[in-house]
């Protein structure tokens, strides 16, 4: 056998290449000595020069300094543990006064359901029963105004269509039910009316940019709205947990992006309304508080605990895992077999490359991202539906006949095959059996509404298009601070 030694490929180069790159490299350093001259960056920091040797007393002088340094992060220090003892106390507050339950803050609540004739429940397909809240159904179904409860099935697109079949089976029996899938590139108009104009002419046929289930539920709402007097307007109230969509709902009917969406939870944090028709008024609400009673698992889904830093996001992964088929998390993330969470997030953080300084896996990161995965937009997985159909105690025969009356429940039966037909849904193998647990207490409190509010325009008849159909102003979101006053109602979190 002779092994033949490979020769190094030379290191020279033609002259005129050698003086262009050396040009390059020195146009580049000037353009950044002008920019930097431009900001009044200086370039080199100016040193401290410290104290002369030739100056009297120089050790005084340095130990006073030192004393002045120290003195300066005792103080630092005292503030922090000051904010940290007001924060626990205030935090203590809001859980007392969560626990409190029927407190004037829950009758305050009441008049959320007030403002809207009807309200529909978005529920994440993935684990419906889990994002149903029977505290929010209870209150609007005893209300005496008679509103109308609807369900949401959205994110149909993350779980195999014979579990979606055997969920609306299930819902349907109690409440008029309508399957979706948001559209997730909705742009807001401004970048739609660019296109308009053919600078990016590109139709989006993707299958996050689809979205099913529109026609049907605008068509229900509108005949509903129809069905009220001329002058008033219906208005819909979009109420769930964080992240279950109801943002994108919104802006799939008005196809426009007018709330904002985000696979971070707690995106919508104050009330909003956006006018879908001239007739019709949507709300969106931020996400219901979970109760913290709920076991963790729950919390970890349907609480923000994590973002609020109530809770360790390994803590929230270590009781999520515990619901989850093992092996179905093995072949979803690609991992291999592991023997606790934290193993697991070890996997998942160096597969993911979340390293820290010395190549340590960031654990920590790394449960911040399984978290959001699992209400975020990509992950599919599914649980089952009970297989005996139970009235909630607030529920009866009547009242899910009462719901029912006024719809057309056969444009709905309809609208929910086309949407069946339409979408494109995972198969079983590749989606997470999820063990859960049934429905999540909410706390329908009121809590100090943040200053932000927004701007709401009603449609004008300049809107009205040729072809009779409305196109209502945008309502922008999250600008001004005037509309809403601080009594302005809605499920919201609270926040510290
Ligand atoms: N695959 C899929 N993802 C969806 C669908 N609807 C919403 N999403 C995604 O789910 C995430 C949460 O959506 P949002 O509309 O912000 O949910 P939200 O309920 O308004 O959330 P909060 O403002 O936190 O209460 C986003 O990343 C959306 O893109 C859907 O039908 N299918």
């Amino acid at each position: 056998v002779c092994f033949v030694e490979l020769k190094k490929a030379s290191k020279r180069v033609s002259c005129a290449k050698r003086f262009k790159i050396q040009k390059k490299v020195r146009e580049h350093n000037r353009k950044l000595r002008k920019v930097a001259k431009k900001k009044g960056i200086s370039r080199k920091p100016k040193k401290d020069i410290g104290v002369p040797n030739s100056a009297p007393f120089k050790e005084e002088v340095l130990r006073e300094a030192e004393q002045r340094k120290q003195e300066l992060e005792t103080l630092k220090e005292q503030n922090k543990i000051v904010k940290q003892q007001e924060r626990a106390a205030k935090r203590k507050k809001e859980k007392e006064a969560e626990s409190a339950g029927d407190g004037p803050a829950t009758k305050k609540a009441k008049k959320v359901i007030e403002e809207s004739d009807v309200i529909v429940e978005v529920l994440d397909a993935r684990d419906p029963l889990g994002c149903r809240c029977p505290q929010l159904e209870e209150t609007v179904l005893k209300h005496e105004g008679k509103k109308k409860l609807l369900f949401i099935l959205n994110k149909i697109d993350l779980v195999p269509k014979d579990n979606v079949e055997k969920w609306l089976q299930y819902l349907e029996a109690e409440c008029p039910t309508f399957l979706f899938k948001a559209s997730m590139q909705i742009q807001d108009r401004t970048v739609q009316q660019r296109k308009q104009r053919g600078i990016t002419a590109v139709l989006d046929h993707s299958r996050a940019a689809s979205c099913f289930g529109r026609d049907c539920l605008l068509q229900t709402l509108t005949d509903l709205a129809n069905k009220k007097d001329a002058e008033t307007m219906l208005k819909v109230g979009v109420v769930g947990f964080p992240n279950v969509g109801k943002s994108s709902i919104i802006n799939s009917l008005k196809e426009v992006r007018v709330c904002h969406v985000g696979v971070q939870r707690g995106m919508t944090r104050c009330k909003q309304e956006v006018h879908i028709t001239k007739r019709l008024k949507m709300i969106d609400s931020p996400g219901i508080v979970a109760a913290s009673s709920n076991p963790g698992d729950v919390m970890a889904l349907r609480s923000l605990q994590v973002e609020e830093k109530e809770e360790s996001p390994l803590e929230a992964v270590r009781t999520l895992l515990k619901q989850c088929n093992q092996q179905h998390i093995m072949l979803q993330y690609n991992v291999p077999d592991y023997r606790n969470s934290l193993e697991f997030l070890t996997t998942f953080a160096k597969k993911r490359g979340f390293l820290q300084k010395g190549g340590v896996p960031n654990t920590e990161l790394a449960a911040m991202t399984f978290l959001s995965d699992w209400t975020g937009p990509k992950l599919s997985y599914h649980s089952r539906a009970p297989e005996h159909q139970g009235l909630p105690s607030y529920l009866t025969d009547a009242i899910v006949t009462e719901l029912r009356s006024g719809l057309d429940m056969d444009v709905v039966r309809k609208g929910n095959e086309n949407v069946k037909k339409g979408v494109r849904f995972p198969n079983l193998a590749s989606s997470i059996s999820f063990n859960a647990r049934g429905p999540t207490a909410g706390v329908l409190n009121v809590s100090e509404l943040p200053k932000e509010t927004i701007t709401i325009t009603a449609p004008t008849e300049a809107d009205e298009k040729m072809d009779g159909t409305v196109n209502t102003e945008e309502v922008l979101p999250m600008r001004g601070y005037e509309s809403f006053s601080n009594d302005a109602l809605h499920f919201c979190h609270q926040r510290q």
